[in-house]
């Protein structure tokens, strides 16, 4: 059996080629970096540390890699994979679906064998957005048949992996935990499971609970952390103040998940918990930068902040913590971060309360947008 994974990035070799490689195919990941994609195709193996007190660590093997710049070639590996996923970036999904879309116009030529593309990004609806970029990309005459042999499952996927520093550059450590859950009500009947993917019939809670508690926690440790003069989150996160507001900004998101999806509200708690411990593990170190990346995808209106937020005003519950990791999403200042660039640029020229009710569609009357506001100006 062969997987295409496009991204032999952290996710893409920490955990969905490990988790393939385990489960008997072999993987050919896509990417567009030279260094990674070389010493995959030369080695064909590359080791997994986990972040425990052992440093555990397991081999990946029958692994190769193909020059994602290379359409063509790309198009041949999806026409002739039995699955294809990718874990790219949710912005990057319009780059590689060229390659997708050709890959589909000759399994349809070759017969059309049922193909699942499980994009594995922080998003909700990955799959569904990286069909959309897909589907506009093929011919009209091909949508009816591809429409009836290539399925786009939606997922969720959860492991902390962070930027790497090792000589080698196929070395990855990860923390122990992960879970990767599937939308099977999307996907071909009869279809192979992949051992260690949690197949669902209806995806909502799962991606809203994880993107609600672990992105947003994390990311809100991210922004005040830097505010504060933090580099890493396990800095971040024994602070005091920092760790009260991360708990406060998961109680209100807690809350909303509760009323939407009817959780049981100690076992949620206890989530929470788990989550939370997960941010302090002692044996990772996780850039602040890492995690606060693109502040402007995390800033828009369907991300892990504004989402959350406004679904608690629809509850009566007022988000205080919440917006105060979008005050501090506000100041994040990193030159090498091109969106916080941005940021930093419309707000330098436009004024604060112009350039966030922009980038979050929260309009200047909403109380979220008054309280976010009052919130960047008492943060000193
Ligand atoms: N790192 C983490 O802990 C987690 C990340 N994610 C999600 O996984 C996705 C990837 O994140 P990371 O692995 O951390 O990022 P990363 O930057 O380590 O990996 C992304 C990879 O995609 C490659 N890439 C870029 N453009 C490409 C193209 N056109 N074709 C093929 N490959 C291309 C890059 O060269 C890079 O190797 C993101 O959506 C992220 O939100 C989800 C859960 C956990
Ligand atoms: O990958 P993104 O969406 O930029 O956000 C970083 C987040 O993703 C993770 O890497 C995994 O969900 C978290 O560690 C972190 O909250």
């Amino acid at each position: 059996m062969k997987a295409v994974h496009f991204g032999a990035g952290n996710i893409g070799r920490g955990f969905i080629g490990l988790l393939l490689s385990r489960a008997g195919y072999q993987v050919i990941f896509s990417d567009v970096n030279d260094v990674l994609v070389n010493e995959l195709q030369n080695r064909g193996e590359y080791t997994v540390e986990l972040a425990n007190e052992a440093k555990d660590q397991e081999v990946v093997h029958n692994v190769t890699a193909i020059d994602g710049k290379n359409v063509e070639t790309v198009a041949q590996a999806v026409a002739e994979a039995d699955l294809v996923t990718t874990a790219v970036g949710v912005n990057i999904l319009k780059h590689i679906a060229p390659g997708i879309a050709k890959g589909i116009e000759l399994r349809l030529k070759n017969g059309a064998n049922p193909l699942h593309v499980i994009a594995c990004e922080n998003a909700i609806g990955g799959s569904a957005q990286l069909k959309e970029h897909v589907m506009n990309l093929l011919d009209d005459s091909l949508h009816d048949a591809a429409a009836a042999s290539v399925y786009f499952p939606n997922a969720a996927v959860d492991r902390i992996v962070p930027i790497q520093h090792h000589d080698d550059p196929l070395y990855v450590q990860v923390e122990p935990f992960y879970e990767w859950v599937v939308d099977r009500s999307q996907m071909a009947p009869n279809f192979q499971e992949v051992e260690g993917v949690h197949y669902v019939d209806n995806l909502e809670p799962y991606i809203e609970r994880k993107l609600f508690t672990v992105n947003t926690g994390h990311c809100v440790a991210a922004y005040l952390g830097y505010k504060a003069g933090f580099a890493t989150i396990q800095e971040a996160i024994v602070d005091e103040e920092i760790a009260a507001c991360v708990r406060g900004a998961l109680e209100e998101t807690g809350a909303v998940l509760v009323k939407r999806f009817g959780f049981d509200e100690s076992e949620h708690a206890k989530y929470i918990d788990k989550i939370l411990s997960r941010f302090v593990n002692p044996n990772l170190t996780d850039e602040v930068t890492r995690v606060g990346r693109s502040p402007l995808r995390k800033l828009s209106p369907n991300d892990r902040l504004v989402r959350p937020a406004l679904q608690a005003y629809e509850y009566g519950i007022e988000p205080d913590h919440l917006a105060l990791g979008m005050a501090a999403a506000c100041k994040f200042d990193i030159q090498e971060d091109p969106e916080a660039v941005e940021l930093q640029k419309a707000i330098a020229e436009e004024g604060l309360s112009t350039a966030f009710a922009r980038y979050t569609s929260i309009p200047a009357e909403h109380p979220l947008h008054k309280l976010v506001l009052e919130q960047y100006e008492a943060l000193v």
